[in-house]
Order: structure tokens, then sequence, then C-alpha cells
């Protein structure tokens, strides 16, 4: 893997974040991570999502932390090798954004 991930700064986080709120994603409370709900129209789509998600996640080598019941899939994103939020959660989140957008 390239280089250790750090947890972003103030600065990093009042650029990097706006966007990400513009499109659903919070702050999880009590915890320094990321969190959004997304619906499909059924399962299939819902799986379809987190298989592509799941294999981009792998070639990252940084994994999301979800949840699935039938069309809804519930995702948190942070980097455990720091402790919080890092530059990879929001690379993670645009991609997931980028998958979202393509299935719906
Ligand atoms: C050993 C391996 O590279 C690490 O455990 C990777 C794997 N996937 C990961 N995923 C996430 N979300 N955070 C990490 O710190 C992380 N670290």
């Amino acid at each position: 893997m390239a280089g250790k991930a750090h947890r972003l700064s103030t600065e990093e986080r009042e650029q990097l974040l706006p966007n990400l709120r513009a499109v659903g994603w919070n702050e999880v409370e009590g915890r320094d991570a990321i969190f959004k709900e997304f619906h499909f129209k059924d399962f299939n789509r819902a799986f379809g999502f987190m298989t592509r998600v799941a294999l981009q996640a792998e070639k990252l080598d940084h994994h999301p932390e979800w949840f699935n019941v039938y069309n809804k899939v519930h995702i948190t994103l942070s980097t455990h090798d720091c402790g919080g939020l890092s530059e990879r959660d929001i690379n993670l989140a645009s991609f997931i954004e980028q998958v979202a957008a393509s299935l719906s």
C-alpha cells in the first residue's frame, strides 16, 4: 500500500467535506467517520452496487463498513490505520457516488 494514511486536518475537512455533505454523506456522532444510506430499486441493484464497490475497495485496499437489507445499503467510511477520516475515505466516497449515479 502507498504510504501511511493521515487524519484529515481541519483545513482539509473544510475543503473536502462540503462536497460530500451536499450529496448526503454525514459525519457520524462520537466517531471520526462519515455515513450515507443508499436506496435502490431492488436487491439486484443494491447488490450490483455493492459488488462494484467491493472490487474497487479491494483494489484500493480500503474497505467500507456496510450493512445491507434488501434494497438498502448503509455505508460508514473511516480509516482504521489512522483512527479517523483520511483522504482514502474521501476517494472511496467519490467512487461510491459515481457507481450509485451510474445505477440510478
Ligand atoms: C493490512 C491492510 O492493508 C489494512 O488493514 C487496510 C485494509 N482496509 C482498510 N480499510 C479501512 N476502511 N481502513 C483501513 O485502515 C484499512 N486498512
